[in-house]
C-alpha cells in the first residue's frame, strides 16, 4: 500500500502539481523595470496617467483648423512651430497654421494636421493642396489608448517586452513580481560520463543534464547543475537533502523507476513526501512529484525522450504555478500530416515537426522513431503531439494538441 496516488491520469497529476505548488509559491520582490523582464507580475498595474498623455500629431506637417480649408487649395499664415518636446503656449487662429512634428502636442485651436507632402510653402504662407475629409485627421487623442486609472496589467501575467514597454510608457519605474524559483538539476546513474571524457564499456555520455539546463533556461530560470548522482542510496540521500534545504525546486532525471539502483523514490518517501508516482503517460510513466524540506521535487525518468515529455508536460506547469503565473499559456493545435494509432490507454507524446503550410494551416508531421532513448528524433522535431488518453485512431488531417519547444 502506498499513501500517495500512483498510476494516475495525466490530468490528475497536473491538478496535484497545481495544488501543491500554490501552497509553496515563491515570495515577491520589487524590481526596476529593466530587471523584471520575463517575471510574473505579483500585483496589478494601474495606469497613473493616460496614454497618449495629451492630444498630439501623428505626422509631420501643419496643425490647423479644418473649418478654414476650402475645396481646392487654401493658403494659411504660418504663425509658429511646435516640435515634439515641451508644449509651448501657442494658439492657432482663423486662417493660421503651425508647423508641427510627429508626437508634438497640438496647439490650442487646431483640430487637424495636414502632412507636409500635401502642402507647399510660399513666403510665410503655407498652401494646403488637399483638404482632409474630416477634422481630426492625423491627430492622436489623449487617452485613446489608456485612460488614467485603468488596470492595464494583471497579477499572474508574464512580463513580456511589450508589457514592459507599456509599463514604461506609463512612467512606472518598478514592478512587484514573483521571485524566480531557484532550481537544482541532478542527473543520476553510474553509467553517466561528462562529454569530453572517454567512455569505458557500458558507459554513456550524460545528455539529460544539457537538456534540462536548456529547457529550464528557456523558462527564464537560472538552474544550478549539481554533480551527477552515483547509484548509491546514501549519496543520493545526502545530495538531495542538501539541495532540499537550499532550493525551491529540484529536478532529477533517472533512478526513479523499478530497478535495484532507483533510489530516488525511497529517499523521498523516507525524508520527504511523495505527491504522486507513476502517471499513465508514454513516455515518462515513472515520473514522480514530491517535496523535500523546502523544495518541490520533480523526478523525471532517465530516458531522454521521457525527460522531454515529462518536462514539457509537468515541468512547465510546476514552474508556472510556483511563480504565480495564472495566465494560461496559449494552447496550440495542428493538423496531423500522417495518421496516428495507439491501442493503449495512456496519454502519449509523439515527436513531430510542426510547420505552417502554404494555406496558413499549422501542420504536425509525426516522427516515426519509436523508443524513449532516441534523442536524435527530438532534435529533428520541434514539438510533441499530445495523443489523448484511451485507444486512438487519428486520421491524417485530425486536429491535435501540440507542445512546441525551442
Ligand atoms: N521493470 C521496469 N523497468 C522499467 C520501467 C518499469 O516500470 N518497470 N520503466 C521503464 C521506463 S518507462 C523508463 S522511462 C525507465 C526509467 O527509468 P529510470 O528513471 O529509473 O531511469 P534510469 O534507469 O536511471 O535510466 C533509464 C535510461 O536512461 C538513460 N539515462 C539516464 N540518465 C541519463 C542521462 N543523464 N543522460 C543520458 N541517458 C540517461 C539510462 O542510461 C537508461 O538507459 O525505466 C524503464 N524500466
Ligand atoms: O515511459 Mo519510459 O518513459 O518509455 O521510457
Amino acid at each position: 500500500m502506498t499513501d500517495f496516488p500512483t498510476q494516475l491520469a495525466f490530468d490528475d497529476a497536473i491538478a496535484i502539481i497545481r495544488e501543491v505548488a500554490a501552497k509553496h509559491r515563491v515570495d515577491t520582490e520589487t524590481l526596476p523595470l529593466s530587471r523584471a523582464h520575463g517575471r510574473i507580475l505579483a500585483a496589478d498595474v494601474v495606469a497613473p496617467i493616460a496614454l497618449p498623455p495629451f492630444d498630439n500629431s501623428a505626422m509631420d506637417g501643419f496643425a490647423l483648423r479644418h473649418a478654414d480649408l476650402g475645396e481646392g487649395e487654401t493658403a494659411l499664415h504660418l504663425v509658429d512651430e511646435q516640435f515634439a518636446g515641451r508644449a509651448r503656449d501657442i494658439t492657432v487662429g482663423e486662417g493660421e497654421c503651425v508647423r508641427i512634428t510627429t508626437g508634438a502636442p497640438m496647439p490650442t485651436g487646431a483640430d487637424t494636421v495636414v502632412i507636409k507632402e500635401n502642402t507647399r510653402e510660399d513666403a510665410g504662407r503655407v498652401v494646403i493642396l488637399a483638404r482632409p475629409s474630416a477634422a481630426g485627421a492625423n491627430l492622436r487623442r489623449a487617452g485613446e489608448d489608456v485612460q488614467a486609472g485603468e488596470c492595464v496589467l494583471q497579477a499572474g501575467q508574464r512580463l513580456t517586452p511589450a508589457r514592459a514597454s507599456l509599463a514604461a510608457s506609463l512612467g512606472v519605474p518598478s514592478l512587484t513580481v514573483f521571485r524566480r524559483p531557484t532550481v537544482a538539476v541532478f542527473s543520476s546513474g553510474d553509467e553517466l560520463v561528462e562529454p569530453g571524457l572517454s567512455l569505458a564499456p557500458g558507459e554513456i555520455y550524460d545528455s539529460n543534464r544539457e537538456l534540462l539546463m536548456g529547457l529550464l533556461r528557456a523558462e527564464g530560470l537560472e538552474p544550478t547543475a549539481w554533480p551527477r548522482l552515483p547509484d548509491d542510496p546514501r549519496q543520493v540521500e545526502i545530495a538531495l537533502r542538501d539541495a532540499g534545504c537550499a532550493f525551491d525546486l529540484i529536478v532529477t532525471c533517472g533512478a526513479v523507476s523499478a530497478g535495484e539502483k532507483d533510489h530516488i523514490p525511497a529517499v523521498l518517501q523516507q525524508f520527504g513526501q511523495v505527491h504522486f508516482w507513476k502517471v499513465r503517460m508514454k513516455p515518462g510513466m515513472p515520473v514522480l512529484f514530491g517535496s523535500l524540506d523546502q523544495a518541490r521535487v520533480l523526478a523525471l525518468p532517465g530516458n531522454p525522450v521521457s525527460v522531454f515529455a515529462t518536462f514539457l508536460g509537468f515541468g512547465r506547469t510546476l514552474i508556472d504555478a510556483l511563480q504565480g503565473r495564472s495566465e494560461a499559456r496559449d494552447a496550440e493545435r495542428a493538423q496531423l500530416v500522417a495518421p496516428i494509432e495507439k491501442s493503449h490507454a495512456r496519454r502519449e507524446f509523439q515527436r513531430a515537426r510542426v510547420f505552417c503550410d502554404e494555406h496558413g494551416v499549422l501542420r504536425a508531421d509525426p516522427n516515426p522513431a519509436v523508443g524513449s532513448h532516441r534523442l536524435r528524433a527530438v532534435g529533428e522535431s520541434n514539438a510533441l503531439i499530445v495523443v489523448p488518453d484511451g485507444p486512438q485512431r487519428l486520421a491524417a488531417g485530425s486536429v491535435v494538441e501540440i507542445l512546441r519547444y525551442v
